[in-house]
């Protein structure tokens, strides 16, 4: 009977905050998706470089727009953190049908673990990348690229969107809710005859080549983009991601973290420790202590006592 009470309670409050956000997510994302493919077909990129090796375009301004300004409609007292500063990007006056009310119905119908039913607005941040990849999207790879929006609660992130704009011209949503699960794509396991490790591609320098190095005999697969790089990890092509640099934000690593995380994986820094995305990091957000993700079947713990072996030696040659 008691049961019976709370169905008909859940019932009548309708779906949770977490599950409700999530849904916006995928909507959202499948929005500035198009809007990431309306600026590549037109061709002209608006390429600006904020500082060094960190470029911004036209699809990062308008695809934040959309989302922040689709957030802040339907959910005013969420706190809100997302990668482009700039006046243009900061600019909410966006076009009637870029404010996405949808909310997808299929997230809708998930459970909402208990641990996250009773999350209030006050503790929610969303940590948005509205285009991971940057540099590979202004030369053409457009496989890298990802928009990334991490639902975090107090210190976790707990639920995420990866989108892949160009995935098949249409594009595809893949999601993860800790504790629940993920959908969107067929999860699997890496290969049982080698290690292989995913880095970057156009952060790579000679610290990160010797650190790399130091995890041989391995194959080492560097492409661009934090939510693509956890991507290969989902989709069983490599074990982990190595990432022994700063550089990261946690906008690159809420969304990620948090759908590697309800697949089984972990995603960490180099002492094996978890970044907070709590909203006070929105002053500091950089990953300082790099990056460090693996999958389900490839023990973490393990895998950063291997990682501070090779920091030790790489100290005591130097
Ligand atoms: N040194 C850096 N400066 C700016 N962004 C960085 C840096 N290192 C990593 N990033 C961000 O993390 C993502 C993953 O890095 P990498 O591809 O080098 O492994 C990059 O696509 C970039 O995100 P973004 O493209 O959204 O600016
Ligand atoms: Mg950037
Ligand atoms: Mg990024
Ligand atoms: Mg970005």
């Amino acid at each position: 009977m008691h049961n019976f009470f709370c169905l008909v309670y859940k019932m009548a409050q309708g779906p949770a905050l977490v599950c409700r956000l999530l849904a916006s997510s995928v909507s959202v994302a499948h929005k500035a998706g198009k809007i990431i493919r309306d600026v590549m077909q037109k061709g002209d990129l608006g390429i600006i470089d904020k500082g060094e090796n960190d470029l911004q375009t036209e699809a990062d301004r308008s695809a934040q727009r959309c989302i922040v300004a689709s957030f802040k409609n339907l959910y005013p007292n969420v706190n809100i953190v997302a990668e482009e500063v700039d006046k243009i990007s900061q600019n909410l006056d966006v076009p009637a049908d870029w404010l996405i009310t949808d909310l997808d119905p299929k997230i809708l119908d998930l459970e909402c673990p208990k641990s996250l039913q009773g999350v209030t607005e006050d503790q929610v941040t969303i940590w948005i990348d509205p285009l991971d990849g940057t540099s590979e999207f202004t030369k053409g790879l457009i496989d890298h690229v990802t928009i990334l929006i991490g639902v975090c609660v107090n210190d976790e992130a707990v639920a995420g969107v990866i989108y892949q704009p160009f995935w098949q011209n249409r594009g595809r949503a893949l999601w993860g809710l800790v504790g629940s699960g993920v959908g969107g794509f067929e999860l699997k396991e890496p290969p049982q005859t080698k290690k292989v490790y995913v880095t970057t591609r156009s952060h790579y320098d000679k610290a990160i080549e010797k650190f790399i190095d130091g995890l041989k005999p391995c194959e080492i697969i560097r492409v661009g983009g934090a939510g693509n790089k956890v991507l290969y990890i989902l989709e069983g092509k490599a074990h982990a991601y190595v990432y022994p640099s700063a550089g990261c934000k946690r906008w690159d690593t809420a969304a990620p973290e948090a759908v590697l995380r309800a697949a089984g994986g972990e995603l960490t820094d180099v002492y094996g420790n978890k970044y907070s995305y709590s909203k006070e990091n929105e002053k500091d957000p950089l990953n300082k202590y790099g990056v460090f993700a693996t999958a389900p079947s490839y023990n973490h713990t393990e895998f950063m006592k291997l990682i501070s072996d090779i920091q030790s030696k790489n100290e005591k040659n130097d």
